[in-house]
């Protein structure tokens, strides 16, 4: 009992309630060295900007050569040191053998913000193997392989801060994409085990921030919608709005965000609520069916060529 009230009093209401409600003090990541996943992405690129502004240097990987370079470009203009590395997250030895190479050629990661991602974008029963793998490869799987190489220097330090961008999609699902759902509440299940164990071994110098957005208008779920007369009520997010709230949770050293705040509400429901209320709440929202016509263009853009899997 007392231990119980001992652990209360190190962790006291007061503050949760001041740093979820209040603005809390946001910290200075002046001169550290960010690692940035999928930077040449729409996200990725975003953030590489807003950490470059807060006087970060930065590390950018991504399996798209070009689109990383660019963003590497932009954020130079804002006078920050960048290094580009092009690396393939689905495989474990591109990570490790990439890791090896920034910890030789620039140094301690202090900062790591596991932003790629993938979806298939196919009905499961129609989706090659492989495609579906790779959402887990990509998604999930990485978060080990970045943290197996970056945690030890952190660990040494006790300091650092481990960033996962997951989505609204890893706290409650819906039908149609699997793979994507799979992915992200592993990798929900993935930052909640980390923060415990950094919590338990009292290495309160290393932070971890989960963020959970929900669409966010990049191009990577095209299509996807809910019943019409509630999008305006909850409309796709802005990509540079969903950044500068995580990065707002990122330097508040915030455990995790939703955005926006009302996707709290089905992640609530969904462990309160018996299954059938769920299920009708999806119906009159739209939720059910919101991927359909995503998978179709999808699907158009395939039979185009215009979309390339593995
Ligand atoms: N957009 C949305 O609606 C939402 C997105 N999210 C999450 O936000 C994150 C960023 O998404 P967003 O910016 O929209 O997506 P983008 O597709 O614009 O960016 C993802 C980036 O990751 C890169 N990437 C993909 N696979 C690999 C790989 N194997 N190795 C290295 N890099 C890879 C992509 O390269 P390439 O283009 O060549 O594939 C791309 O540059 C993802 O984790 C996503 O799941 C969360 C909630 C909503
Ligand atoms: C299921 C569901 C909804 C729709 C959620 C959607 C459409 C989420 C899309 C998230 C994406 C695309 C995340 C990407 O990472 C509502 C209407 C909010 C509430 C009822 C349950």
């Amino acid at each position: 009992y007392n231990l119980f009230i001992h652990s209360f009093i190190l962790s006291p209401p007061h503050l949760w309630l001041h740093s979820t409600f209040l603005r809390p003090r946001l910290k200075s990541i002046d001169g550290e060295l960010c690692l940035i996943t999928g930077a040449g992405g729409a996200l990725g690129r975003l953030f590489a900007l807003e950490f470059a502004k807060e006087g970060a240097r930065l590390v950018l990987w991504d399996c798209n050569t070009a689109a990383n370079e660019q963003t590497a470009e932009l954020a130079r203009e804002i006078g920050v040191e960048v290094h580009t590395y092009t690396v393939d997250l689905s495989k474990r030895q591109s990570i490790y053998e990439a890791a090896d190479r920034v910890r030789a050629e620039v140094g301690e990661v202090s900062i790591l913000v596991n932003n790629a991602g993938v979806v298939a974008g196919r009905r499961l029963l129609d989706c090659p193997d492989e495609l579906l793998e790779r959402t887990l490869l990509v998604n999930c799987h990485a978060l080990f392989w970045m943290t197996k190489a970056f945690l030890p220097q952190m660990k040494a330090n006790n300091h650092g801060h481990i960033v996962t961008i997951a989505s609204a999609l890893g706290l409650f699902s819906t039908a149609c994409v699997e793979d994507y759902c799979a992915s992200k509440f592993g990798a929900v299940g993935f930052h909640e085990s980390l923060t415990h164990e950094l919590l338990a071994e009292d290495l309160d110098g290393i932070k971890t921030t989960l963020v959970c957005p929900y669409i966010v208008d990049t191009g990577m779920f095209a299509g996807c919608e809910i019943r019409k007369e509630l999008r305006s009520l909850i409309p796709p997010l802005q990509p540079l709005y969903t950044v500068q709230q995580s990065m707002k949770a990122i330097l508040a050293e915030q455990q995790m965000i939703c955005i926006p705040r009302i996707m709290y509400i089905p992640f609530l429901t969904r462990a309160l609520l018996p299954w059938e209320a769920n299920v009708a709440t999806y119906r009159f929202m739209g939720g059910d069916k919101c991927m359909l016509p995503f998978i179709k263009n999808v699907e158009m853009k395939t039979s185009n060529g215009h979309i390339k899997s593995s």
